[in-house]
């Protein structure tokens, strides 16, 4: 569905992205992430066609990224959404249907049952008194509204109170089972980690690891062992719960103590593995600090019960270039 090889973009001699190859399978969920100014963005804005690559090529579903064509199998939802902030949900969303060309009724159906899936209230209140939880998800649903088959989204829960945040998360895997190819950056490797297939990771500008989850742990992260026996030895250690307990590295290590164990008249009596999460994997790799999920997903409740955190009023131009110009 998607495919990009030798990417590249340079700012001058700042290289942003540099030579980025890898395929997107249709309805797959793909995460980029890495830390800040990685080049996630960049990437994403190519794939989305706003961004001119500096060398290389992206194509998403058989056309060249930039493609005017392309446009219409894409829903790009940028990192930052202001959103026409006297509309309401219900307006905005049929105002960029109308600008897609969706037919009346096949847009007023669409545009609700997206809302009910994303379980949006207030579908009549004006977007600049309702929560920044809500006005992501109606930048989700705007995403939407001409129902492309690839979707990219530029940290889509980033910000977003933990409610908020799984219920996008969730939305995202029923994408998935409609066989939407979903292509989303992220600063939260809990995020990568529960909802995508597979994952690139990146750090100035290079893709550094990529695979499953489960790949990268096994190619990149040490798996521990944790043994208890019911004796004594000399590699274990006491527990808070007064369990004999060894941490060691390999299988070899681990039968080693099976037999220590024996030999010494005991047993082992349990063995625990520890797989390195996804970010402490990426910690070796970049050497650098991942916000955790609390951090990083903020705490927006009470904005999303109260509605109070309303964002300034944007320019119309803030409008993401890839979707048609709003009303002035
Ligand atoms: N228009 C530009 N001119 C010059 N440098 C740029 C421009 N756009 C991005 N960059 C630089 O390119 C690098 C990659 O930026 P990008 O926004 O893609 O990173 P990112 O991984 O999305 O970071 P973040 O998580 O902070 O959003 C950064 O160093 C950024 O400063």
């Amino acid at each position: 569905m998607i495919e990009v090889s030798g990417l590249r973009k340079t700012y001058g001699d700042f290289a942003a992205v540099v030579g980025s190859e890898f395929e997107i399978d249709r309805g797959e969920i793909f995460g980029v992430v890495g830390p800040n100014g990685a080049g996630k963005t960049t990437t994403l804005k190519m794939l989305a066609g706003l961004i001119e690559p500096t060398a290389g090529t992206a194509t998403v579903a058989g056309y060249d990224a930039g493609d005017p064509e392309m446009r219409h199998q894409l829903g790009f939802l940028p990192e930052e959404s202001p959103l026409y902030e006297d509309m309401t949900a219900r307006s905005y969303l049929r105002f960029f249907a109308d600008l897609y060309d969706v037919p009346r009724d096949v847009a007023s159906d669409r545009i609700e049952s997206t809302l009910d899936r994303l379980e949006l209230e207030y579908r009549d209140r004006r977007l600049g008194d309702v929560s920044k939880g809500m006005k992501r998800k109606v930048a989700i649903a705007r995403s939407l509204v001409n129902d492309p088959d690839v979707l990219i989204y530029d940290e889509p829960a980033s910000g977003l109170d933990p409610l908020t945040t799984n219920s996008v998360l969730e939305f995202t895997e029923e994408l998935r089972e409609e066989d939407k190819t979903v292509v989303f950056s992220a600063h939260n490797l809990y995020h990568v980690e529960s909802v995508c297939d597979r994952v690139v990771i990146m750090n100035e500008g290079r893709i550094i690891a990529r695979g499953s989850v489960a790949e990268i742990r096994e190619e990149h992260g040490d798996t521990t062992y944790h043994v208890y026996s019911d004796i004594d030895l000399p590699e274990t250690e006491l527990t808070a719960d007064g369990r004999h307990r060894a941490v060691v590295e390999t299988m070899a290590d681990v039968e080693e103590l099976q037999d220590a164990a024996k030999a010494a008249g005991g047993s082992v009596t349990d063995i625990r593995t520890d797989e390195p999460s996804l970010e402490s994997i990426f910690l070796e790799l970049t050497g650098q600090q991942m916000p955790s999920p609390r951090t990083a997903t903020g705490t927006d409740a009470a904005s999303e019960a109260g509605g109070d955190d309303a964002e300034p009023m944007p320019d119309a131009s803030e409008e993401p270039p890839s979707q048609p110009e709003g009303p002035q």
